[in-house]
């Protein structure tokens, strides 16, 4: 242990100490809090006294007064969001008289003398990275155990140099983290902040700029980690990142509102989370696909299938054209559409805003032939008339859009996977068998796969209404730096400086008077956002044209990505992240471990790691389980596994009422999709399991008892795990047995009828 944690013999003896400690820390929350409290109230009487203001002034007036209402609210929902747990942290520093105390958010009283160090200061990093053996000035580090305003306990590591041979680095403020890893789990995710590691926290604390790849097995702290870094970011480049945003891209929308809580808890309410289904604004992709379908979509080389059947749409006719124009008949001539595409592809503008220039420069020939034909222009308003007859011809219109077709990505990928013979002029570098795998019908849904082609086409392709809206855009960005210009008067007229805003934010604010829309709003609606920073969870299941979407939200290329390797799903081995990354691999990207697993008991880690290894995929991070529980793995042998799974699950159950208390914590029955119906019909009928089953049709996450396949099940985590038909598990691939073994906290219990699997497990039988 880096420091010397009161054992619970050690407490006993010197309980009035710690009794001591306690009340004197109860003093400094005490005042913590009263200080929160009128901070609280401050901002209130601020809010209330702007909304008097009333609708009155002129429009830049109200459109201010808006902006600093928004400014009040934003910071009293801060406020109110940081009551749980404020203060959890104190260090005793050698040079320092006064103690410094960690928590949620900075705080200073009134006489601007400092009261609370926000965690992600720098003044708090040793707080997570002293030890015994690097102390970093630090004699003492206390945790404080709260519940609401009371402090219930206090650990202390003393981490005196003297005693540096008695103690080797590990975990960190034992007691709490530990509390912390056997609580019942109520479905939700909950943060962090008062136990991180010291490898998590060099994580966290990690530069800015460049890719960080996270790689850590299960249980790891990624996701937790992931997202105590996302509200590192934005408070150590507030500036930079709150104009831009962070953008956050999850698995599925089950485990972003697993985690939705957590970034609130950390004060930060502006990140944007999404999934890949979700990400191009407007197309929700719902249907689902075989797994062989998916991974020829995200293959590399259909980028460049997509750019040649933009191209197609781009066609030179093979003769002359004979066009009627008000009676006259005009030439579309190869040779001088050959010309007009040209120039615009030259442009460099994507086809439908290309288009413009194209059409222009076929117009231009056309309007010369016409204006001969008519006997030459009189005048300027001539010319006018004539070009107007050419332009609305009926027979022109059509001749230009054979030629340079507009299209939506929508309209062309659909025509793609319904048209074969298009498929097939397009798609060298797919064989056959992979082009009929990608053949569907007109009208189908969209599934997950076909969001970063749709993406990639809208890159391609460019908005529909050509010229105008890139015209409207930059008109818009003139009017905002006008609106910056504005606010930092503002800014500086109502005596505003405390740091918390600055006038481009101020000007944002002004810029969406009306609909109040945050930099978070505003970019989930915009395709082409780009993000200051983005964050990827379970990055180990991207594709290649998956990271290019994501890439192109990101042209700084400062994210942070987190996954595990071994966890992939399907049969697509990985052995280095850079066979994962696609172009996001490359010189700006470094890499971090995760070793430690604060989820899984050994006995059960251990189990999955030896699996994973008898079935030639052992995974190339080992993880050390913190926790070591008993009788942590089991496994009962049924005939029918989804029906007897039923008798397993409430006994279960009636355990877990025991170890957590009645009707508290979690379990998950893990099974294949195929076995999904007929374990809930037996689950639904079972006296002990039916009722903890009953809201797990609405919502997954709050029902006690949960069902859910393997994919389902990433990312998630729950006290105890029913996993069934493990061999049909493994059919669907390693990771997914390893993902669905590595969910517990507390118990894997393994029901199936003499599955190979569960020879390699070594685990204790159930009665069957
Ligand atoms: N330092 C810590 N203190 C307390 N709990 C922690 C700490 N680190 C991680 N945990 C807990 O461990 C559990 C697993 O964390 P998390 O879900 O972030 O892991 P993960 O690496 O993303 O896992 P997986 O890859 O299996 O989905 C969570 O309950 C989390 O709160």
């Amino acid at each position: 242990m880096p420091g010397e944690a009161f054992t619970p013999e050690q407490q006993a003896a010197s309980a009035a100490t710690l009794t001591a400690a306690v009340a004197q820390e109860q003093r400094r929350l005490d005042l913590v809090y009263a200080r929160l409290d009128e901070l609280r109230e401050a901002y209130r009487r601020r809010l209330s006294a702007v909304r008097r203001t009333g609708a009155v002034g002129t429009h830049q007036n109200r459109s201010e007064r808006d902006a600093f209402a928004a400014h009040y609210e934003d910071t009293l929902a801060r406020l109110e969001m940081v009551e749980n747990r404020l203060v959890f942290g104190r260090l005793d520093l050698r040079d320092e008289t006064e103690p410094r105390y960690v928590g949620r958010i900075g705080m200073s009283d009134e006489e601007r003398s400092q009261l609370l160090v926000d965690w992600r200061a720098p003044s708090a990093q040793p707080f997570y990275q002293a030890t015994a053996a690097h102390p970093a000035g630090v004699v003492r580090r206390r945790h404080l155990m709260t519940r609401g305003r009371e402090v219930v306990s206090v650990e202390d590591e003393l981490l005196d140099s003297d005693r540096v041979d008695e103690v080797s680095d590990g975990l960190t403020g034992e007691g709490a983290l530990f509390a912390a890893m056997s609580a019942a789990r109520e479905g939700r995710m909950t943060d962090i902040v008062a136990t991180i590691q010291a490898e998590q926290d060099a994580v966290i604390r990690s530069p800015l700029d460049g890719v960080l790849v996270v790689q850590g097995g299960p249980g790891t702290g990624k996701t937790a980690v992931a997202l105590h870094r996302a509200a590192y970011l934005l408070y150590a480049h507030r500036e930079r990142l709150e104009r831009s945003g962070v953008l956050l891209v999850g698995p599925s929308r089950v485990f972003l509102r697993y985690i939705e809580q957590v970034l609130p808890s950390l004060g930060e309410t502006d990140v944007v989370a999404t999934t890949m289904a979700e990400l191009l604004p407007g197309t929700t992709a719902r249907a689902t696909e075989p797994a062989e379908v998916a991974e020829v979509k995200g293959r590399p080389v259909m980028a460049q299938v997509l750019a040649r059947a933009v191209r197609g749409l781009q066609r030179v006719p093979d003769a002359v054209q004979e066009l009627d124009v008000e009676g006259v008949t005009v030439h579309l001539r190869p040779e001088d559409v050959r010309a007009a595409m040209g120039r615009a592809r030259r442009t460099g503008l994507p086809h439908n805003q290309a288009r413009e220039t194209f059409a222009l420069a076929v117009l231009d020939d056309l309007v010369r032939e016409y204006t001969q034909a008519r006997g030459g222009e009189r005048d300027e308003d001539d010319r006018g008339w004539l070009y107007e007859d050419v332009r609305t011809a009926r027979d022109v219109r059509r001749a230009v859009n054979l030629c340079w077709m507009p299209t939506t990505p929508h309209g062309l990928l659909e025509k793609l996977y319904a048209r074969p013979e298009l498929l097939a002029r397009h798609g060298r570098g797919l064989s056959r068998e992979d082009r009929a795998l990608l053949e569907r019908e007109q009208g189908s849904q969209w599934t997950v796969a076909d969001v970063p082609l749709l993406d990639e086409l809208a890159e391609l392709l460019g908005p529909h209404e050509g010229a105008a809206a890139a015209r409207a855009e930059a008109e818009d960005r003139r009017r905002r730096a006008a609106e910056v210009e504005f606010a930092a008067e503002a800014i500086s007229a109502q005596d505003l400086g405390d740091g918390l805003i600055t006038p481009e934010i101020l000007a944002e604010r002004f810029h969406s008077t009306g609909s109040r829309l945050t930099t978070a709003e505003r970019a989930a609606e915009d395709r082409t956002w780009t993000y200051g920073h983005v964050v990827v969870d379970e990055a180990q299941e991207l594709s290649p044209m998956a990271w290019r979407a994501l890439l192109r939200r990101c042209p700084s290329r400062s994210m942070t990505v987190v996954g595990d390797l071994a966890q992939r799903s399907g049969h697509r081995p990985a052995a280095q992240w850079a066979d994962v990354l696609g172009t996001a691999a490359g010189e700006h990207v470094r890499e971090a471990v995760l070793t430690i697993s604060y989820r899984t008991p050994a006995q059960v880690m251990d189990a999955a790691t030896r699996v994973m290894s008898r079935l030639d995929a052992a995974p190339a991070y080992p993880v050390n389980a913190a926790r070591d529980l008993p009788d942590a793995l089991t496994a009962t042998s049924v005939a029918d596994p989804a029906a007897g799974s039923a008798d397993v699950v409430a006994r279960e159950l009636e355990r877990l009422d025991t170890e957590a208390g009645a009707a508290a914590g979690r379990l998950a029955v893990i099974v294949p999709a195929e076995h999904r119906a007929a374990v809930v019909t037996a689950l639904r009928t079972h006296p002990g399991t039916r009722d903890a089953l009953r809201t797990e049709r609405e919502d997954p996450l709050s029902a006690r008892v949960a069902v859910v396949t393997p994919v389902e099940a990433k990312g998630l985590e729950y006290d105890v795990v029913v996993l069934l038909f493990p061999d049909a598990v493994l059919a669907g691939g390693t990771g997914d047995l390893y993902v669905a073994m590595t969910r517990p906290t507390r118990r894997l219990h393994v029901v199936h009828a003499g599955d190979r699997v569960v020879d390699e497990l070594d685990a204790v039988d159930g009665e069957g």
